[in-house]
C-alpha cells in the first residue's frame, strides 16, 4: 500500500465519526493538508449527512467549496462535533506536531471548539518522542528575530520559512533539534514569548483519536 493509499484510507474511516444532523444544525471542522483533503472528497459521498464545514485554511476552504460544501465562519458557529485533520507528527500520549502547511494557528482554534478531534495519519508520522518533525512557530512579523532568540535560550534551532506568510499575515519560524520530553509545559512555555501566536504543538488538547492507516488497514488508537 502506498502512502497516499494509507491516508486516503484513513480519510474515509474518519467519515463514520460524523454524525446524522437531527434536530441541529451539524457543522464539520475540516483541518488542512494532503490527507485533509482526501477527508473532503469522502466528505462529499456524504453531504446531505451534515449543513456544512468550517475550514481550517483558506485551501481547505476553498477545497470544501468546489466540492459544493458550505463553508461556515466559525463565529456562526457555537457547537461543533468534530474536528477532521492530518498532523506531521504524533505519540504515543496523542500529543501531536502540526503546522507543516502552516496552517497551524486556524487548526487549533477549529479543534478547539470541537467535542472530538480525529486525527488522520499514515503510519510514516508515529514517533516515540515528538521534535524530528521541526516544530513551526507562527509569529508576528515584527517579533521574528525576537522570538527566534528566545527560542535559542530553549535549545531550539529556529529556522525563518523565508517567503511564506500564513492565511493570518504572519510568518514561521521551523523549530529545530527539540527533542520533546514534556509537550505540555513546552507548548505553553513557548506561548508564553511575547510575539508568538501560536506553535505547532498540540498537547494540551492533542487528539481524541488517531486514526493510522498501515499496510494491513486502519488502526484506531484512544488513550
Ligand atoms: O498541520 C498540517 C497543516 O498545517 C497538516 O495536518 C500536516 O502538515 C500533515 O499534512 P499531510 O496530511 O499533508 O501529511
Amino acid at each position: 500500500m502506498t502512502q497516499d493509499e494509507m491516508k486516503k484510507a484513513v480519510a474515509e474511516a474518519a467519515v463514520e465519526y460524523i454524525k446524522p444532523k437531527l434536530n441541529k444544525e451539524s457543522i464539520v471542522g475540516v483541518g488542512t493538508g494532503s490527507t485533509a483533503n482526501f477527508f473532503i472528497d469522502a466528505l462529499a459521498e456524504i453531504k446531505h449527512m451534515f449543513d456544512g464545514a468550517v475550514a481550517s485554511s483558506e485551501a481547505t476552504a476553498e477545497r470544501l467549496r468546489a466540492q459544493g460544501i458550505e463553508v461556515f465562519d466559525l463565529n456562526a458557529v457555537s457547537e461543533m462535533d468534530v474536528y477532521v485533520d492530518g498532523a506531521d507528527e504524533f505519540d504515543s500520549g496523542l500529543n501531536l506536531v502540526k503546522g507543516g502547511g502552516g496552517a497551524l494557528t486556524r487548526e487549533k482554534i477549529v479543534a478547539a471548539v470541537a467535542k472530538e478531534f480525529v486525527c488522520i495519519v499514515d503510519s510514516t508520522k508515529k514517533v516515540g518522542v515528538l521534535g524530528a518533525f521541526p516544530l513551526p512557530v507562527e509569529v508576528i512579523p515584527m517579533a521574528r528575530s525576537y522570538v527566534a532568540r528566545e527560542i535559542v535560550k530553549l535549545d531550539g534551532m529556529p529556522e525563518w520559512r523565508e517567503g511564506f506568510v500564513t492565511d493570518n499575515g504572519n510568518l514561521i519560524l521551523d523549530v529545530h533539534d527539540m527533542e520533546i520530553m514534556h509537550a505540555k509545559a513546552l507548548e505553553t512555555q513557548l506561548n508564553n514569548i511575547v510575539g508568538v501566536v501560536t506553535n505547532g504543538l498540540f498537547a494540551n488538547r492533542g487528539a481524541d483519536v488517531v486514526l493510522m492507516g498501515t499496510p494491513d488497514g486502519v488502526e484506531t488508537i484512544t488513550l
